[in-house]
């Protein structure tokens, strides 16, 4: 598996790098949440675009996502869209979800860029297209709030995402038991070890699932969501308490 390296952080070496998402709904929310969560030191902030009150306003969100760039400096930036269908807060079209990503891609103020497997292919595949012309890099990535498929269905959208020439590969899914975690850690064991050639991102959400939040350095999974301000998922925990023990394991497991 070939790491990838966004400025300073490189993803799929060493300890499993820790994202924040940005939550705020208005301008003023996000102001106060970028400072807070920059204290905390993450590895990479990812903006929730969907929470954003002005979404549908492309210039709103420009000038907004100016005015983030310029907080955060130079910690990766991780630009996500997350669909109504996959747990996002917001409906917008399909056009609207590839002139959003086509803006993103383009304003150079992004280091990385969500894509969800299930977008229509040749909206899906435009995308990754204009993010390698820009060198972005692209997360894609598969949400199931309801249940977690199988082992090989897990693998299978991985490989997918993999074929459409994904940076990073990204699928979360929800327990219903304990052995649903174990299947989220098992698949994406397997695929690490048998098929990716780039680095995975894996969770099994809510609080049943927390262990696979923790298991990276062990299971596979180069990177791990904490909640800053505010979660963005069920199950994420605070980033202060997460790097401990994510640093207490990289310290004990080698
Ligand atoms: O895809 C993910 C993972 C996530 O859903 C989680 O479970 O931590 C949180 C989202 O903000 C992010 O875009």
């Amino acid at each position: 598996m070939k790491p990838v390296q966004v400025r300073n952080t490189i993803i799929g070496e060493g300890m499993p790098k820790i994202i924040v998402p940005l939550v705020g709904i208005s301008d003023l929310e996000l102001m106060d949440e970028v400072r807070a969560v920059i204290a905390l030191r993450p590895d990479i902030i990812e903006w929730r675009v969907d929470q954003y009150s002005h979404v549908d306003d492309m210039q709103a969100v420009h000038n907004i996502l100016k005015t983030l760039r310029n907080e955060i400096k130079d910690i990766p930036l991780l630009f996500t869209f997350r669909s109504y269908q996959e747990g996002g807060k917001k409906k917008i079209t399909s056009s609207y979800y590839k002139e959003l990503n086509e803006f993103a891609v383009q304003s150079q103020l992004v280091d990385l860029i969500d894509l969800e497997l299930f977008t229509t292919n040749n909206i899906l595949s435009y995308l990754i297209g204009k993010a390698k012309l820009f060198g972005i890099t692209v997360i894609m990535s598969n949400h199931d709030f309801k249940a977690t498929p199988s082992r090989e269905e897990i693998i299978a959208r991985l490989q997918r995402m993999q074929e459409f020439d994904a940076d990073i590969l990204k699928i979360a899914v929800m327990p219903n038991s304990e052995a649903d975690v174990l299947t989220l850690l098992q698949a994406t064991n397997m695929m690490k070890t048998k098929y990716a050639e780039r680095p995975l991102i894996t969770m099994s959400m809510a609080k049943m699932g927390i262990f696979s939040r923790l298991a990276g350095e062990l299971a596979g999974s180069s990177a791990t969501f904490a909640s800053g301000v505010s979660a963005s998922a069920p199950g994420q925990i605070p980033i202060a308490e997460l790097r401990t023990i994510l640093e207490n394991i990289h310290q004990y497991m080698r």
